[in-house]
């Protein structure tokens, strides 16, 4: 759709003073300012507008609000800390929370799949990028959004700076919280990022073993270095139950995070079993915490929320 009058008045009759109309390249960029407005109101004017001009690109902002970005993390890779962001996005999204979903993660940004978007590029209006949305009401900025797919990603410091704080700074609209799945490790990449966007708080993902909880204790101290309080502690790849015998084994030890977690005074939020369910939906890009069965992830949301509450 051009920018034309009609259309100019159609937006400015929803949203008055609100509303800015511009031609956008060959699209119409419309921006909402939805400073003051309730969630509801600012909801039915976006949707108003979006169906009075169909094909715009539509952004809402607000004055500065409070938007809590929680940090998910680890000390080593593989430990589950992807599968655990996007199912504690969602999971949090189900309890009623307005969340985004932040994949930092330069050395294999895993989102995309986890979420069933793969291939899907953001779009942006005035050089700020508009989060992809997802069939889980989550929306997704990536790093492996900004990058060919495939391509192996080798970025200095001040450009993987740039890259996230484009990310972060991107048009979250009216979400109150951010879910920012972090690279593993605890080299400077995680400390310039920890230091320059100021996490409300960090989860901290390990599995049961020895080696994965020393390398957990790095990261919990990185945070608490860089003054980021810690929410807890999540076990991934807790016990593991047989689907054929039932039998159920502990392939990486048994305890060790939680009594990890009270050695180290930090909560302990509980634990995720390693099944075949949740590694088949992940990569079917079918995230188990959108199962209305989901037992797992909710309780640790739940947690997380409260923390957010009360914090
Ligand atoms: N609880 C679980 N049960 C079964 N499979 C799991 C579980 N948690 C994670 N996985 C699987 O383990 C693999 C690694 O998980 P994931 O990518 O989330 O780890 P990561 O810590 O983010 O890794 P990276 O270091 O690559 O960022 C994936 O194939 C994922 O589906």
């Amino acid at each position: 759709m051009a920018l034309n009058g009609t259309l100019a008045a159609a937006v400015a009759a929803i949203a008055g003073d609100r509303a800015t109309v511009r031609a956008d390249g060959e699209r119409v960029g419309i921006v909402l300012d939805a400073t003051g407005l309730a969630p509801g109101a600012r909801d039915a004017m976006e949707q108003a507008v979006r169906a009075a001009a169909p094909g715009a690109r539509v952004i809402v902002t607000a004055e500065r609000q409070a938007r809590a970005l929680i940090a998910v993390a680890s000390g080593k890779g593989g430990v589950g800390k992807s599968t655990l962001a996007a199912n504690l996005a969602i999971a949090l999204a189900r309890a009623g929370r307005r969340v985004g979903l932040v994949d930092a993660d330069i050395y294999g940004p895993s989102q995309p799949r986890l979420l069933g978007v793969e291939g899907t590029r953001p779009e942006a209006l005035e050089k700020q990028l508009i989060p992809v949305a997802t069939p889980w009401g989550v929306p997704l900025l990536s790093m492996g959004q900004l990058v060919e797919p495939g391509r192996a990603i080798a970025w200095r410091g001040p450009m993987t700076a740039g890259a996230l704080g484009q990310l972060v700074e991107g048009a979250w609209g009216a979400a109150d919280t951010l879910v920012l799945d972090l690279p593993p490790g605890t080299g400077d990449v995680q400390l310039t990022m920890v230091q320059k966007y100021r996490p409300a708080g960090a989860v901290i993902v390990s599995t049961p073993q020895d080696l994965a909880l020393i390398d957990a204790t790095r990261a919990i101290d990185l945070f608490q270095k860089a003054g980021v309080p810690i929410i807890g502690l999540v076990e991934n790849m807790a016990g593991y139950v047989c689907p054929h015998c039932g039998q159920a084994s502990d392939p990486f030890g048994h305890g060790g995070a939680e009594a990890a977690a009270a050695k180290l005074d930090i909560p302990f939020l509980g634990r995720v079993p390693l099944t075949l369910a949740i590694r088949t939906a992940s990569d079917a890009g079918d995230p188990p915490a959108a199962s209305p069965d989901d037992t797992v992830f909710a309780p640790l949301a739940a947690k997380v929320a409260d923390w957010l509450e009360t914090r």
